[in-house]
């Protein structure tokens, strides 16, 4: 499925904190978000989530725009994991994953068997099966986070949007979910703090004060000019002699 976005503006308070951004993501493409705190990456997810109204622009999912589709349509084909989504209700995890399934639920079409597979199979995903039955409250940080990735994987959706997924994880789980990621056949555009991290994806797209001020394959857009002048640190690339990936190496603040 394509997702793009269509000159999206939205101003708060006077200032414009998404201005002019376009996109187009393409059917199964991984698309990293990068920038500094503020920049623009949780409010441009909302809104490709169908979560939050452009004030200008459009966001069109394969061509079609999404401000003439029902919140329910959306909801079957887009799933977001938000950063600091939480609950104060009297759940278990495997009931927050289970919400994933709600829009496709209808009298005609109760809860079945084949709900409860996708379920189970979203908790293994994220390495959580053993934990279902735990109350969300008693649940880490870093279990709750895989608990809404595993929500949003149970939703099946055809375009998956996370917001710095991997910022509670631990350095397994961080790595277990990116190649999780990586290997789903849907779409997919990621907010990301780690630049090595974004590395993987296919494209980039680098925000600055709610521009999309750059995009393209990582190698091409990360590099030591762009780290010293949108994220105000001395990187040196490097070429890790083992795969030839690259790796930036940050020094010092600007
Ligand atoms: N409803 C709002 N009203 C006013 N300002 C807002 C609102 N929502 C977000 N902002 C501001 O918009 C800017 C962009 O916020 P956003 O959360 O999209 O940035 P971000 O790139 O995701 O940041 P971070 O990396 O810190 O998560 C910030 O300066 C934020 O304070």
């Amino acid at each position: 499925m394509r997702l793009s976005a269509e000159q999206l503006g939205w101003t708060a308070q006077g200032r414009r904190l998404l201005d002019n951004v376009s996109l187009d993501v393409e059917p199964g493409e991984t698309f990293g978000l990068v920038g500094p705190n503020g920049s623009g990456k949780t409010t441009l997810l909302r809104m490709l989530a169908g979560l939050r109204r452009p004030h200008s622009g459009a966001v069109l999912v394969d061509g079609r725009a999404m401000s003439a589709m029902r919140q329910r349509d959306i909801a079957r084909c887009i799933a977001l994991v938000e950063q600091h989504a939480d609950t104060t209700d009297r759940v278990t995890a495997r009931q927050v994953v289970a919400l994933g399934r709600t829009p496709f639920l209808s009298p005609l079409r109760p809860w079945s068997s084949q709900d409860e597979a996708v379920v189970s199979r979203a908790l293994d995903d994220v390495d959580m099966r053993h934990m279902a039955d735990r109350l969300w409250h008693t649940l880490s940080g870093g279990e709750r986070q895989r608990v809404h990735i595993a929500r949003a994987l149970a939703q099946q959706p055809q375009v998956l949007l996370l917001d710095e997924p991997t910022n509670h994880l631990d350095i397994r789980h961080q790595l277990s979910i990116l190649r999780l990621v990586r290997q789903l056949p849907i779409t997919v555009v990621i907010a990301l703090h780690d630049l090595n991290q974004a590395m993987d994806c296919d494209r980039v797209g680098v925000m600055e004060a709610g521009r999309l001020i750059d995009m393209g394959p990582p190698g091409q857009v990360l590099t030591a000019e762009r780290l010293h002048h949108t994220f105000g640190v001395h990187a040196d690339l490097v070429d890790d002699p083992l795969d030839g990936s690259r790796i930036m190496r940050f020094r010092t603040v600007v």
